[in-house]
């Protein structure tokens, strides 16, 4: 702009010689050169060659930009203003779990639906993700020999739209609420001093009072967990660089929930288990501990060879619960006893805890654990009996120099990380520590692990996983080509549990779908009993199939799939094999019954064989 120019403009203005000539559709014209630098020559060839004065339309244009941008300048100020006084707002940012919830509601929402402006998520990294895909559609990702292709199935999914930043309205129930999406540069905190975006989403009504925007958020509180009913939600550690710092939780993935009779375990171990968690978790139960002093904590540990199910029936309690499941790694190279704190104190009010095989944490042995362990083995000593082998201790010096050498390689002796048996216990029962959650330790070798670690309090129950019996192995044979399997599943019966019938001789679902009866100390206990897949299958069934086959999908009736299941197990010696191998072997014959009775001779010989040389890989598959 040609400031010169604008002030002899002004100045002629201040002598009155022009500005009193003008109108206001008519600035002067040396006014406009100001702004546009050639204007009178230009202005002046128009005039001349069509006769038409453009200065008007400048004029006109000009005065309407500067009406314009007071009116948007005093639009904003008085809107700031406006949801200043009379508006509400919450905030939410992208670390809270309502964060997910929201987006995914309001992508359902019409405003998302009609918006111009959307967001496109593809979500490719779940299976059972919330884009769902039509089943006629798997057919179609075949090619024509018949091979999967995922490239096509993918293209079918489609993209979940959802509003981008900025200020998007939309109704609900009657009443106008805004929704503002934006990102923001995450401050440092002292628990990490990382920086990086974070999005944060507000939610306006008009009004003084929140209460309309909390009304809306715990009705997408429920239509999000209405939606993962039968979902059990996976959470991680977060990772330190994500921003939010160490002891936060991401959710990895949900996935559905397992049913509790996929899971081949003795029914009754199976019942104590589901009830003794039911009662702990009963509303009543946290009262209860603390009229007595007793810390709200309970935890169990699952111990048995690798593959007898420890990990799945975690799952399965998840989801009859409907908790989530948080795991940790205590081998994850970076954690610390502080974050490990942290993370303990930042669980929700019910939960799982998930601790898999505890005794290959190898869990830094630090001068605390070290004199805890002298005492105990001291005291064990005096009991006459030995808690630690020379060899083990040779194993904790060689994980302690293993440790240390990482350390070192990290940067330095005072990198703290690594989790002593002092730091795990602290976590599990400090002071500070968060009361509610459900612990469950795995491991396959219990007898490892630290008395202190498994003292009553720390776990209050230990279940035993053993290599298959006869029942698990006939129960997971009919499991695999039962048709029942591939209906959708019913939701008692993911439980697995029938209610107990009531003194009317009907079954009285309560709220938890658990029937229930008065126990000592007040509250009610569920009475479970159980419905397992091989609760008939006891009676020795006499051959009668006829074993020529040769076609894929083998359907077979009730009857004779106990039969051959009853044939099939009698041929698996117990107590040898793990039901994880057992599944292996069956899901090579997935859709073949009859093969697999047909083979099971060969591959278990095979097997044996080659476990009687220690090789690792089996003939017969
Ligand atoms: N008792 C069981 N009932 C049904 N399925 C089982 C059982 N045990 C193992 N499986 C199957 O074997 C696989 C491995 O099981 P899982 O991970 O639960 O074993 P684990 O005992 O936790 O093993 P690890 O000690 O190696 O962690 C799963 O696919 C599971 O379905």
């Amino acid at each position: 702009m040609d400031f010169s120019k604008l002030q002899r403009a002004f100045k002629s203005g201040e002598n009155g010689t022009q500005i009193q000539t003008s109108n206001l559709t008519n600035l002067p014209s040396n006014i406009l050169e100001a702004f546009i630098p050639g204007y009178s020559l230009i202005s002046k060839v128009i005039l001349d060659t069509f006769g038409f004065d453009v200065g008007i339309v400048v004029s006109v244009g000009l005065i309407a930009f500067a009406l314009l941008t007071s009116i948007t300048f005093l639009w904003s100020k008085a809107s700031r203003l406006f949801q200043k006084y009379c508006m509400s707002s919450v905030f939410v940012d992208d670390g809270d779990d309502l964060f997910d919830g929201i987006i995914q509601w309001i992508a359902e929402q019409r405003m998302a639906k009609v918006s111009r402006s959307v967001k496109a998520v593809t979500r490719l990294g779940t299976i059972y993700g919330d884009n769902k895909v039509d089943e006629s559609d798997d057919e179609e990702a075949l090619d024509a020999n018949g091979i999967f292709n995922f490239g096509k199935w993918a293209a079918k999914l489609p993209p979940r739209y959802e509003p981008y930043f900025g200020s998007h309205r939309f109704w609900h129930a009657g009443r106008l609420y805004v929704f503002d999406r934006s990102k923001r540069e995450r401050q440092p905190s002292i628990w990490s001093s990382s920086r990086g975006d974070e999005e944060l989403i507000e939610l306006k009504c008009i009004g003084r009072s929140t209460k309309p925007i909390k009304a809306l958020l715990s009705y997408i509180k429920t239509w999000s967990l209405e939606k993962e009913k039968a979902m059990t939600v996976i959470r991680r550690p977060a990772g330190k660089d994500r921003g939010r710092g160490a002891g936060s939780w991401d959710r990895v993935s949900s996935r559905p929930s397992r049913p509790m009779d996929t899971v081949s375990l003795d029914p009754d171990q199976k019942r104590k288990v589901v009830e003794d968690i039911n009662e702990y978790l009963h509303p009543s139960s946290p009262r209860w501990y603390a009229t007595r002093g007793i810390p709200y904590r309970r935890g169990y540990l699952f111990h048995g060879p690798p593959g007898t199910g420890k990990t799945s029936l975690s799952f399965a309690l998840a989801g009859i619960f409907g908790l989530d499941i948080f795991c940790i790694s205590l081998l994850e190279p970076t954690l610390t006893e502080s974050d490990l704190n942290r993370l303990f104190n930042n669980l929700p009010r019910r939960c799982i805890v998930l601790l898999e095989d505890i005794d290959t944490a190898g869990l830094l042995r630090d001068e605390k654990s070290d004199k805890k362990d002298d005492a105990a083995d001291g005291d064990d000593r005096k009991r006459g009996g030995s808690k630690t082998s020379g060899q083990d201790f040779n194993m904790a010096e060689l994980t302690k120099a293993i440790k240390t050498a990482n350390r070192k390689d990290k940067g330095g002796d005072d990198a703290k990380q690594g989790v002593s048996l002092s730091g795990l216990l602290n976590a599990i029962d400090g002071v500070a520590t968060h009361e509610g959650r459900v612990l469950v330790m795995t491991t396959n070798r219990p007898e490892k692990l630290d008395n202190a670690l498994i003292r009553p309090g720390r776990v209050d129950m230990q279940v035993e996983f053993t290599l298959a019996t006869r029942d698990q192995i006939r129960d997971i044979f009919i499991r695999m080509y039962s048709n029942e399997n591939d209906k959708p599943v019913k939701k008692q019966s993911r439980f697995g549990i029938t209610l107990a019938p009531t003194s009317n001789g009907t079954s009285k679902p309560s709220a938890n779908g658990l029937a229930k009866t008065p126990n000592t100390n007040g509250t009610t206990t569920p009475k479970l009993t159980n419905g397992f897949a091989n609760g008939d299958a006891k009676k020795p069934l006499t051959n009668g199939y006829t074993p020529s086959h040769s076609a894929m999908d083998q359907h077979l009736d009730a009857d004779l799939l106990r039969r051959l299941a009853d044939d099939f197990a009698r041929e698996i010696p117990e107590g040898t094999f793990s039901p994880a191998e057992i599944q292996g072997f069956l899901l090579t014959r997935k859709k073949e019954p009859l093969r697999a009775a047909e083979e099971v001779q060969e591959w278990r010989d095979a097997v044996v064989e080659a476990r009687e040389k220690k090789a690792k890989v089996v003939s017969v598959q």
